[in-house]
């Protein structure tokens, strides 16, 4: 077996080793070979990072934006430098496609250089008093230390998107990755110091989400939480997080509906479709999770979709020809296969996929088919629950309203795709639909001026973007009298 890394905790600079005496294993889900063990982190440890990040902000804080800005810029060079290896850690440790993992390498620096980019845009307001010889000030001030939890599914990006604004806003940060995948994020310790960060600006920590997670988040010291993850877990932040009113923003679930209405392109529909359900193995929060095909056009886009479906190739994510790779881990494998079982159960039928592929290139590695399942009706559990996979139910539909009142049928409210060239439709849709974030004409996708803003329990708070930045900023209020 290949010699297997043992990494440590990142804390105020250094790198050490925890008193738990214990790791975690990080599997490699193309092989389930074991790939490297991570520290399973103390609640001390936590303290201990929180206390380093809170002397660090101190001065921190001090510098001027520019200055913190021009050694973020320089975290995002080294992590560009760094492209290759960070990738294939992200490919051996979530199973994503290289080209993918490669992409996903680019995005983590760019939203550090979209943060840094508001470096010189932290700015406040000056107001007229009422009262004579008196003006009211509003600066806009770091929060202090921000702690941010992420997800397996684009962990070293979810790590950029949080990191840059919180920094560049003169904030410090601690950051749990996820115990799933946390090796290319643990990477970030060794490139922080490369491009001068300070000691205890930046600190990561490895160990189990409830015992380490719960430190983090229900310490006086923590001044915000940032937040990747599933809604439950999400839920479960909030409250811990409320016993200090610590200020909270979290990105949770989503069941996104993809609606091809009648005068759709139903080409560049079915490219959307594909992409944004099979993406990553459906492992995107904005992944297209359930799909209405007007009645009109049905038969003729599905048996394009499907035509293209069964032309995926499924296997070796390093290869240049994958188009997927397999589930994460075991139980997201077996969540698939419950998903299929209950539909199945409940009328749906199996238009391809629905189980894990055959032959020796599968026998280890948590593989399932790209699926489709037809014959759905709105009151099936996979038109609700979230599948976070390459499973996708089909559902027909003749009205506006009737479509609507489908894709707004949910507890989230993340992301929403939408195919039509009728602008009535458009405006109504974009009136109509409960989502933070509508796509039309195209499958998913965001950008970092944008802003990535989940509505129910698809989260709180947003990020990326002005607006994602100002959650990393407090407001101070000062009213200041003069002599007349
Ligand atoms: N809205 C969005 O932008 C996105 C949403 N997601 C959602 O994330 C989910 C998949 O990611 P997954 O990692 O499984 O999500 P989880 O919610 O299981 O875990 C997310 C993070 O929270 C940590 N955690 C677990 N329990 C606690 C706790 N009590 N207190 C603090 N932290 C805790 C986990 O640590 P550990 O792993 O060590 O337990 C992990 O780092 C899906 O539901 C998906 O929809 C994913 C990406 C983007
Ligand atoms: O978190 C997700 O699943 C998406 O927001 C994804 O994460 C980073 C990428 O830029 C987004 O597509």
């Amino acid at each position: 077996m290949a010699d297997i890394k043992e990494y440590q905790l990142f804390i105020d600079g250094k790198w050490i080793t925890s008193t738990s005496g214990e790791t975690i294993e990080v599997v490699n889900p193309s092989t389930e070979e074991i790939v490297a063990q991570v520290q399973k982190g103390t609640v001390e440890e936590a303290q201990m990072a929180l206390e380093a990040a809170e002397i660090a902000q101190k001065s921190w804080k001090k510098l001027p934006a520019r200055q913190r800005a021009e050694m973020l810029y320089k975290l995002a060079n080294e992590i560009k430098a760094n492209a290759d290896d960070l990738a294939e850690l992200l490919v051996k440790e979530q199973g994503k496609l290289l080209k993918v993992a490669k992409m996903e390498v680019a995005v983590t620096a760019s939203f550090i250089e979209y943060a840094c980019e508001g470096a010189r845009r932290i700015e406040g307001d000056i107001i007229p008093s009422d009262n004579p010889n008196e003006q009211i000030w509003i600066q806009k001030i770091p929060r202090g230390v921000v702690v941010a939890i992420t997800a397996w599914n684009f962990p070293l990006a979810l790590a950029g998107r949080k990191l840059g604004p919180a920094l560049v806003a003169g904030n410090t940060v601690v950051i749990k990755p996820t115990s799933e995948t946390p090796l290319a994020t643990l990477e970030l310790g060794n490139l922080a110091k490369k491009a001068g960060l300070p000691d205890g600006v930046l600190n990561i920590l490895t160990g189990p989400g409830r015992a380490m997670g719960n430190a983090l988040v229900e310490n006086p010291i923590t001044k915000m939480v940032t937040m990747t993850g599933s809604t439950p877990v999400g839920q479960q932040i909030a409250r811990n997080a409320a016993q200090n009113l610590t200020h909270v923003q979290l990105e949770l679930g989503g069941k996104a509906p993809f609606i091809v209405f009648e005068d759709a392109d139903i080409d560049a529909a079915v490219e959307a479709a594909l992409n944004s359900r099979f993406d990553n193995c459906g492992q995107v929060c904005t992944c297209n999770e359930r799909m209405y095909v007007h009645e009109r056009i049905y038969d003729t886009f599905m048996e394009k979709f499907i035509a293209k479906t069964k032309a995926l190739k499924v296997g070796d994510p390093m290869l240049e020809e994958t188009d997927m790779g397999p589930k994460v881990n075991a139980s997201e494998l077996k969540h698939m296969e419950h998903l299929v079982e209950v539909s199945l159960k409940e009328g749906a039928t199996l238009a391809t996929g629905g189980k894990r592929p055959e032959g020796a290139a599968f026998e280890k590695g948590y593989w399932f088919e790209p699926t489709v399942l037809t014959d759905v009706t709105q009151d099936m559990t996979i038109v609700h629950e979230e599948s976070f996979g390459p499973i996708l139910p089909v559902l027909k539909f003749k009205t506006f309203d009737e479509v609507v009142g489908y894709a707004n049928d949910c507890e989230y409210g993340l992301a929403a795709m939408v195919f039509t060239n009728d602008m009535n439709t458009i405006m109504k849709c974009n009136d109509e639909l409960e989502y933070g974030e509508i796509y039309v004409n195209r499958g998913h996708g965001e950008q970092h001026q944008g802003f990535h803003n989940g509505y129910k329990l698809s989260g709180s708070g947003g990020e990326d973007g002005k607006y994602g930045f100002e959650q990393y900023l407090e407001k101070k209020t000062f009213y200041i009298r003069h002599k007349a």
